[in-house]
């Protein structure tokens, strides 16, 4: 029989709304079956984060060759850095017909939305432009300097919500993290009530 490709899933959203956290505990859940696409950067690692685990963490020769070969399917450069989703893995896993999470920003989720339209858009929403603000200071792991551009860039993100699929607000990091497997869990019985009806059509049934 036909293995069915995988889903691919974008979560994103402005930076510190809590998209990291939502992810780490969404693959903290045993029940959870879809794979996390590790990104690779330019950015230094921040205190506690493992190169492989946390991102791939490359230099910016490393990673302008990797854009030159195609081996990123979609990449942004983010506040000063460069971010890359690495191509092969991910039409590895899909192609095994398992789903692959992306944790991403909106300027890589609209190449996506371009390169692969029937991906499941994410858009995780604080609860508030000050809470937004109070969650990126409160995080403590970057300069003021990087704050303020962060804030600033959090504003032109936000404008990009309606273009989602979903829009999950992360107010309770429990309630956040139901919503968005909620969602993949009606995607995935939208598409199969489609393919099966296609097929039955196509069977003259
Ligand atoms: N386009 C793109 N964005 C990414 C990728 N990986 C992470 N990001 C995003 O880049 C932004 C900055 O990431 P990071 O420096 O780790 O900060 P943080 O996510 O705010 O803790 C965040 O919005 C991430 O979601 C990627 O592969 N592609
Ligand atoms: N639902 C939430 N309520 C309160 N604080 C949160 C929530 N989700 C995340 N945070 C906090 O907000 C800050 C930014 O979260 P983070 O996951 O690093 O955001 P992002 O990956 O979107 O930049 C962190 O200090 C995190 O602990």
């Amino acid at each position: 029989m036909r293995k069915e490709r995988g889903l691919l899933i974008v979560l994103s959203g402005p930076s510190g709304v809590g998209k990291g956290t939502v992810r780490k505990e969404l693959f903290s859940q045993p029940d959870t079956n879809y794979e996390y696409s590790v990104s690779m950067t330019t950015r230094q690692p921040r205190v506690g984060e493992v190169d492989g685990v946390d991102y791939f963490f490359k230099s910016r020769e490393e990673f302008e060759a990797l854009i030159e070969s195609g081996g990123l399917l979609e990449h942004a450069e983010f506040v000063g850095n460069y971010y890359g989703t690495p191509l092969e893995y991910v039409n590895e896993t899909l192609d095994a017909g398992r789903d692959v999470f992306l944790e991403i920003e909106v300027q890589g989720a609209a190449q996506i939305r371009e390169k692969a339209p029937d991906a499941l858009f994410i858009f995780l929403a604080p609860p508030s432009f000050s809470e937004l603000q109070n969650r990126l200071v409160n995080r403590g792991t970057e300069s003021e300097e990087i704050i303020q551009q962060r804030i600033a860039t959090a504003r032109e993100e936000l404008e990009m919500m309606s273009l989602y699929d979903y829009v999950v607000e992360n107010d309770e990091i429990q309630k956040a993290c139901e919503k968005i497997n909620a969602i993949i869990m009606a995607e995935h019985c939208r598409r199969e009530r489609v393919e099966k009806l296609y097929l039955s059509m196509l069977r003259g049934e």
